[in-house]
């Protein structure tokens, strides 16, 4: 059995994946090898590089870019509704890429990693009423809460030990894992409280590599069962340690009923499900499995783009100033989001935080359906795998005037970037498999950033200036953030 694997693998590694894309009409420019075998897109991957590769193959060969024997990716705005949009008439959605995201150790897909249109679809309904404009304002006061003790935390430090640094990358996230553990499981953390990771979250992202180790054993069948006979079994059993962790608090919430006196995701989703069923159509595994992908995927996004847009305001003192000149001219009580949407400056800054330092940078393959697609005016044939990646698409300067720099006038009109292709700018993604959490962020982006700022003057650390030159597993390897802060209130 094993040398009918190898043989098998040794011909999936060495030879094109799916043909068709070979025809000679199709020629893509892209380099040689990568075009021949998969395994140099996932020689960069394990690098951390994919990142910078594919922006520097799009620099090199413009607009479209072969990566693979089966993978494309495409920088242009027209790019994005082709790739990610809905299904009309007779044409068919691109499907999720199996590789890219995949299921949990029990071979269960959260709503994120769900390939199949269909299924996608009704999950997605079950959730939408806990992600809604209703639902956020309901949570702002849970929000505030963990913002409170961010700010009792963030003042001891700063009157206690100001003469030394505060890593910020960690506190922002202790801030966004309680805050979705709450939402998720219906109980805090209590991360802030102790100004640790659990070891439950210290698993999930104390080793990002891992995420590149998983997209590497779901593409090749060779790596994934070296990887099962080669896994020490300590570390398979506290995998599987952490999987029951999830399961038990799922089920325990579920066991409270509806109404627990908090917005969580699942008291929203279920009053929903009184009226249309679609809760009691998933399984406590299906839940488990979207609790932690809730967790994955809105927690460490948001404290990343909070922690990126730090750094490149105090890097750039006369954007920071401006911007607390906006945030310090609102009374206490207008810190709220309703005020904060309305501060022009400030959502330019988040903007311009997104694009030069996108939380997602990576390209989020789709696979063309049974009959191929058209993608920007060319018939891309079935199988094949396309994305936009964000960071490259947001660092052409085919889509962004100066585009390396930090400019958070560009999305104000005027400024002389009206030119900048905006609609090639999509860090929450488009179409049926977007971020189902971009309400949420954007809140919890606004509220946090202007509170800290309104209340501290904040300084960046020697040790930290380098910060932003970082490598990827799938999200950015963020190293500690040692800043200052100064209490001014
Ligand atoms: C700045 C913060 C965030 C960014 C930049 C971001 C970005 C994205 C992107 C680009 C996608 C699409 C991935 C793809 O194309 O395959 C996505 C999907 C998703 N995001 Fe976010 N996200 C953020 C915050 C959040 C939050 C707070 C949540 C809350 C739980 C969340 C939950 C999800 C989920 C569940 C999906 C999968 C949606 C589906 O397949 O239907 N995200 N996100």
């Amino acid at each position: 059995m094993y040398i009918s694997i190898l043989c098998a693998n040794v011909s999936q590694v060495f030879r094109t994946k799916y043909s068709p894309l070979l025809k000679p009409q199709q020629q893509v420019p892209g380099p040689k090898l990568a075009a021949a075998t998969g395994l140099v897109f996932f020689y960069k991957l394990m690098r951390g590089e994919e990142v910078a590769w594919e922006n520097a193959m799009h620099k090199k060969y413009g607009e479209v870019v072969r990566l693979g024997p089966d993978r494309l990716t495409y920088i242009s705005a027209r790019a994005w509704k082709d790739i990610a949009g809905p299904g009309a008439g007779k044409r068919l959605e691109n499907t999720k890429d199996r590789t890219t995201l995949g299921p949990n150790i029990h071979g269960d897909n959260s709503m994120g990693s769900e390939p199949i249109t269909t299924v996608h679809r009704s999950r997605r309904r079950v959730y939408a009423p806990a992600f809604s404009e209703r639902a956020l304002k309901l949570q702002e006061p849970l929000i505030l809460g963990y913002l409170n003790s961010l700010l009792r935390i963030i003042k001891n430090e700063a009157t206690s030990n100001h003469d030394t640094g505060m890593d910020m990358v960690k506190l922002l996230n202790c801030m966004t894992f309680d805050v979705m553990a709450d939402l998720a499981f219906g109980e805090p953390l209590g991360l802030l409280e102790q100004s640790e990771y659990t070891p439950w979250v210290q698993a999930i992202f104390g080793n990002v590599i891992k995420l590149s180790i998983s997209r590497l054993a779901r593409e090749y069948k060779l790596f994934d069962l070296l990887l099962k006979v080669f896994t020490p079994k300590s570390v398979a059993e506290s995998a599987h340690t952490h999987y029951n962790h999830s399961f038990d608090r799922v089920v325990k919430r579920l066991g409270r009923g509806i109404d627990i006196g908090k917005p969580d995701i699942w008291k929203l989703a279920m009053e929903n499900n009184e009226k249309n069923e679609n809760v009691s159509d998933l399984s406590k595994r299906q839940m488990t499995a979207d609790a932690g992908g809730f967790m994955m995927a809105g927690t460490e996004t948001t404290a990343t783009l909070l922690s990126g847009l730090l750094f490149l305001l105090l890097k750039h003192p006369e954007k920071m100033q401006r911007l607390q000149a906006e945030i310090r001219a609102l009374g206490k009580e207008d810190l709220r989001l309703e005020t904060l949407y309305k501060l022009p400056f400030m959502a330019a800054c988040i903007s311009e935080g997104l694009r030069v330092y996108p939380p997602a940078p990576i390209a989020f393959f789709r696979t063309t359906p049974k009959g191929g697609n058209m993608i920007c005016g060319e018939w891309i044939p079935e199988r094949t795998r396309v994305a936009v990646p964000h960071y490259a698409a947001y660092h052409s300067p085919s889509n962004f005037k100066d585009p390396e720099s930090f400019i958070p006038e560009r999305w104000l009109p005027g400024a002389g970037y009206d030119s900048d292709r905006k609609d090639a700018f999509n860090p929450f993604s488009v179409g049926p498999r977007n971020c189902i959490g971009q309400n949420l962020a954007n809140h919890e982006m606004r509220i946090i950033l202007a509170t800290l700022i309104w209340h501290f003057d904040f300084e960046l650390c020697p040790e930290s200036e380098g910060w932003l030159n970082q490598k990827v597993h799938f999200l950015w390897v963020k190293p500690k953030l040692f800043l200052k802060a100064k209490y001014i209130r």
